[in-house]
C-alpha cells in the first residue's frame, strides 16, 4: 500500500501536531503537504521535506486523498471550496464559518458538484452522537458553556477595559445563540457550532462564554433534555501550549478522524 498523501491547511498549533504524529507514523505511512495564505509567516515551521503550496492547483497537483483545514473562518471561506470542488474529502476544525448560511450552501453546492466531502471534526468537545441521537425529539433544550482562563481572552478582555494578569472573578463574556457566538469569536466558539449542527441548529442552541480565573484548563458544559432524556457532560481540556485559545486535544480528535477516514470499519 502506498503512503496516504494529506494536505494540511495551515501550519499552527493543531495542524503543527498533527503533521508531528503522521510524519512518525508506521506503514504505510503519510506524505504530507502544507497550503498556506501567500506571505504567511507560518512558512518557516514547516520542516523542510514537507512541500508547501499556494493554492488549489498545487493542491489538485499534489493528488491528496484527505485535507484538513486547521486555520480558521477565513481558510474555510478561501480553500475549502475549491478542494470540494476537486472532489476531495475535507476535514474541517473551523466549524464555526458554518454559522454563514451562504457559506454553507456555497460548500454543500461545491461538494456535490465535485464529489468531495466536507467532514466536520468533534474537536475540543465530545458528546455529539448523543446530540446528533436526540436532534429530532420534539422538547429537546440544548445549552454549552465555554469557561477558559484569561489567557485564552487576552485581548478580548483588554478590550473590555480588564487587565487579564488581573481577573479575580469571572466575567461571562457572552450569553446567546450559536450562531452569533461564531460569528463573534471565530477562534473559540467552533465548538458550539459543532454542537448546533449536529443538534437543533445555529439559533436553537443556547450558548454561555466566561471568562474565569479559576478555571481548570479549557472547559466545556453540554447540557441537553428532551423526551428521551437528559445528558450533561463537562470536560476540562489542557490549553495548547502553543495556542491557549485552542485545547491540547484537538489535534488528537483530528488525528482520531483521520484514522476513521481511512478506516474499514468506523464508529458512527
Ligand atoms: N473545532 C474545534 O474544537 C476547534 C477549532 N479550532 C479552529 O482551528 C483553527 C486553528 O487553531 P490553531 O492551530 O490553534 O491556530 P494557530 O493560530 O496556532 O494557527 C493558525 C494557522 O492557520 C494559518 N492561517 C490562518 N489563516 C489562514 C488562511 N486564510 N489560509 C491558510 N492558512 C491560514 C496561520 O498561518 P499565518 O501565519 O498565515 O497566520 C497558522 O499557520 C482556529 O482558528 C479555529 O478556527 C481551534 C480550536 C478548537
Ligand atoms: O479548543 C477549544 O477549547 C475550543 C475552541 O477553541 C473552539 O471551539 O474554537
Amino acid at each position: 500500500m502506498s503512503a496516504r498523501r494529506v494536505v494540511l491547511i495551515g501550519y499552527g498549533a493543531i495542524a503543527g501536531d498533527i503533521a508531528e504524529a503522521l510524519r512518525v507514523a508506521r506503514e504505510p505511512g503519510y506524505a504530507l503537504a502544507v497550503l498556506l495564505r501567500p506571505g504567511s509567516s507560518s512558512a518557516g515551521r514547516v520542516p523542510k521535506d514537507m512541500p508547501i503550496l499556494d493554492g488549489s492547483d498545487a493542491v489538485a497537483a499534489f493528488a491528496p486523498d484527505l485535507v484538513i483545514e486547521a486555520a480558521g473562518h477565513g481558510a474555510v471561506r478561501e480553500s475549502v471550496p475549491a478542494c470540494l470542488a476537486l472532489g476531495l474529502p475535507v476535514l474541517i476544525s473551523s466549524i464555526g464559518a458554518l454559522h454563514d448560511d451562504a457559506l454553507y450552501a456555497d460548500l454543500v453546492a461545491a461538494a456535490r458538484r465535485g464529489g468531495g466531502r466536507l467532514l466536520l471534526a468533534s474537536g475540543a468537545l465530545g458528546g455529539l452522537d448523543y446530540v446528533r441521537a436526540v436532534c429530532h425529539a420534539k422538547q429537546l433544550e440544548l445549552r454549552y458553556e465555554s469557561r477558559k482562563p484569561p489567557a485564552a481572552w487576552a485581548a478580548e478582555l483588554r478590550a473590555l477595559g480588564h487587565d487579564p494578569a488581573a481577573l479575580a472573578v469571572p466575567v461571562t463574556l457572552f450569553s446567546g445563540t450559536a450562531r452569533e457566538a461564531a460569528a463573534r469569536y471565530p477562534q473559540n466558539l467552533n465548538v458550539a457550532a459543532a454542537l448546533a449542527l449536529a443538534g437543533p441548529g445555529f439559533e436553537a442552541t443556547g450558548v454561555d462564554v466566561v471568562c474565569d480565573p479559576a478555571a481548570s484548563g479549557n472547559t466545556h458544559v453540554v447540557r441537553a433534555s428532551s423526551e428521551f432524556g437528559t445528558m450533561s457532560l463537562e470536560i476540562a481540556n489542557q490549553p495548547s501550549p502553543t495556542n491557549p485559545k485552542s485545547s491540547w486535544i484537538v489535534a488528537q480528535a483530528l488525528l482520531a478522524a483521520v484514522d476513521q477516514h481511512f478506516c474499514p470499519v468506523v464508529m458512527m
